[in-house]
């Protein structure tokens, strides 16, 4: 391997700002990155590790947990609530936001958290994932509660995500670009191995789970029947389809090659699938970072803002000119 790339650390250091909270952000975020080595080391060892199956255990969302889900749910509570980088956390898997123990210092960040995203993949080993999010804490001289975190996707200081696919990756902004590295598993070090990472702006691949055609909004329908005609049709230009169903392995690929993903809000979820704190927002963050566009079929879904912790929306997401055409379908509607 080529020894001269840059570590994960030496690029914190570097690029996060160089004051005492950019060192706290720095820590946070090497927190974030051990707690999902960790999660790696897990996922790769399958069955061995008796961490397949469900946990019997029903989440604040309603789903049935796995037992990946809690043990990446607990990795990330725990490698991240020491040394004064957070005032408190908020997971997929809590019911409300995470105090810290009382003999742990407070810091100036809220960490968000979908600790394993596409939970129905772990079993038939198909790649999973992490996304993560950074909030500013309010100076509040209290533990947050449940309504601090309710910020805009335009409040994040920075967002990530881990695919744990062949091999482990980590996407990362902190505001500056996507950068993206990749975990030596034998060394136990993630390295740069994609610097400023751009999502093509024109592209020809989708990703929607087509079995809620029945139940799409008429703009969704419009759209997936006109990349359907292929060369015939009004895009005159053929489209390819994918689904991994974990959404950190579909946008994983989109940051790579472009494309567009799609959970939209549909008649029956009017509210959506994704959840706007631990999925949409960093995720959109990213997207914007790498130059393109995130919609939740209303609005830019950085800016929506929440009202619940578990809130959900619709979201289109990916190559700009693609999303441009979505949202120009819904306004004509
Ligand atoms: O079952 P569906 O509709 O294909 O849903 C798949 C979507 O659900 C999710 O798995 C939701 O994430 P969780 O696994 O964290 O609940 C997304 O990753 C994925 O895109
Ligand atoms: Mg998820
Ligand atoms: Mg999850």
């Amino acid at each position: 391997m080529d020894q001269s790339r840059m570590t994960l650390g030496r690029f914190l250091a570097r690029h996060c700002p160089q004051d005492e909270k950019g060192r706290t952000l720095a820590l946070l975020l090497r927190q974030v990155a051990d707690s999902c080595r960790r999660i790696s080391d897990a996922v790769g060892g399958g069955a061995l590790r008796d961490l397949t199956g469900a946990a019997d255990n029903v989440n604040v969302q309603g789903e049935e947990q796995k037992k990946l889900d809690v043990f990446a749910n607990d990795a990330l509570l725990e490698g991240c609530s020491w040394g004064g980088t957070v005032a408190g956390m908020a997971s997929e898997e809590e019911d409300d936001v995470f105090t810290l123990p009382e003999d742990e210092p407070r810091g100036p960040y809220i960490l968000l958290f979908d600790p394993l995203d596409g939970s129905s993949n772990i079993d038939v080993n198909v790649s999973v994932g992490t996304i993560f999010s950074v909030l500013p804490a309010p100076d509040a001289g209290r533990d947050p509660v449940n309504e601090d975190l309710l910020q805009s996707g335009d409040q994040q200081v920075a967002a990530g995500y881990v695919v744990y696919g062949p091999s482990t990756v980590l996407a990362l902004t902190v505001g500056n670009g996507v950068h993206v590295f990749t975990l030596d598993r034998a060394q136990g070090e993630w390295f740069l191995t994609t610097a400023d990472l751009k999502v093509p702006e024109q592209t020809a691949e989708f990703a929607i789970n087509c079995s809620y055609w029945h139940q799409w909004p008429a703009p969704v329908r419009r759209y997936i029947e006109e990349c359907l005609a292929g060369e015939d049709g009004p895009r005159g230009k053929r489209f390819n389809m994918r689904w991994v169903a974990s959404m950190v392995a579909d946008l994983h690929r989109i940051f790579t090659r472009g494309g567009v993903f799609l959970y939209p809000a549909d008649s029956r979820r009017p509210n959506g699938r994704l959840r706007v704190l631990y999925e949409v927002n960093p995720i959109a963050m990213l997207m914007e970072q790498a130059g393109g566009a995130a919609f939740t079929g209303e609005e830019r879904a950085m800016a929506l803002q929440p009202k619940e912790l578990h809130q959900r929306a619709g979201l289109l997401i990916g190559s700009r000119e693609e999303v441009a055409v979505l949202e120009r379908y819904y306004s004509e509607q």
